[in-house]
């Protein structure tokens, strides 16, 4: 069996080809969507991550506005500019890009972002409405890698009722929230999540309908963790040496052979990471709306 492939840049296009047509209709009603983003340091990743969301940006005509600090930048510098982002009423929706350096309390920042801004769906108020919504269409934003796996995975026609999935990693921006948007009653999964104190992931992971690998470890997941027609998310990403080139290259979790046996496979690169990036934009688009439509309603239509 040769898997088919999860396209997850072919999906982002056309998901960012229909967030264009928003955007242009709430500039047309005088709102003009505006991402901001808070980066801390030159790590080399994040400051590709983030120059990667200021160009799709660009693409579909969401205004940016950047903060940029310096690795020295000190707890109150990193608040001071979240703060600078909640007041800035061209920044309709924002991003504090992850990890922060070591020495700064990364919790303490995500909760000063106003919850209305928040573009990551990392703020607590908006992870617990993610808990607290089990039946009901979520209003809120959500997590943008477990928004872009489910939005990449149905839109290729799967259906995730009923599917036992198990998940590698406990991770914040993956892990903790893919579980609770996988149980919605709308989506209807069965969850393991697994991690570095699971006895036996690799019996848990051969039971899998379908696996999502977010545990970044290069190549964990291999051809004989896999039963045969499962589907397989790559999300991890390690930079290794090519001993080849020299040059440091992507490898997810996922070993290649691995498309030996699956049904479906994420590419990566090419595959969530893409849908990653859509699902920022679709909740800048979606918050600037709620915003234009309170304003509406506050005018006293
Ligand atoms: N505040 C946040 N920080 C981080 C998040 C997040 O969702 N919010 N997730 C990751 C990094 N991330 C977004 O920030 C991200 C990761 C990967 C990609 C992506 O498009 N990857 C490409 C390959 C890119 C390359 O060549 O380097 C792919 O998979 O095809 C986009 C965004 C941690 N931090």
């Amino acid at each position: 069996m040769t898997a088919q492939i999860l396209d997850g840049k072919a999906t982002a296009a056309a998901i960012k080809s229909e967030l264009a047509e928003r955007v242009s209709a709430l500039t047309a009603q005088g709102v003009t969507p505006g991402l901001g983003t808070v980066l801390v340091g030159q790590d080399p990743g994040s400051v590709s991550y983030v120059g990667g969301k200021h160009r799709d940006c660009a693409e579909v005509g969401i205004a940016s506005i950047r903060e940029d600090l310096p690795e020295t930048a000190s707890q109150a510098d990193v608040e001071a500019a979240v703060d600078r982002l909640n007041a800035d009423p061209a920044c309709t929706g924002y991003i504090v890009q992850l990890p922060l350096p070591k020495g700064i309390d990364t919790n303490a920042v995500l909760e000063r972002i106003d919850p209305a801004k928040d573009a990551d769906g990392l703020h607590p108020t908006n992870l617990g409405r993610l808990v607290l919504r089990v039946s009901e269409e979520i209003t809120s934003p959500l997590p943008c890698t477990p928004a872009g796996i489910v939005e990449l995975v149905q839109r290729h026609g799967i259906d995730l009722a009923g599917k036992d999935v198990v998940v590698l990693g406990r991770g914040t921006t993956v892990g903790r929230s893919i579980g609770l948007l996988l149980t919605r009653k709308d989506i209807n999964a069965t969850v393991t999540l697994t991690h570095t104190g699971t006895r036996d992931v690799a019996a848990h992971l051969r039971n899998a309908d379908v696996v999502v690998a977010a545990a970044g470890v290069p190549g964990f997941v291999t051809p004989e963790h896999v039963k045969p027609g499962a589907v397989v998310l790559d999300v991890g990403v390690s930079r290794v040496l090519d001993p080849e080139t020299g040059k440091a290259r992507l490898r997810g979790d996922v070993d290649p052979a691995v498309a030996d046996v699956a049904s479906w496979i994420s590419p990566n690169p090419g595959g969530v990471g893409p849908m990653t990036r859509a699902m920022l934009l679709a909740n800048v688009v979606d918050t600037a709306e709620r915003a234009a439509a309170a304003a509406t309603t506050v005018g006293g239509v």
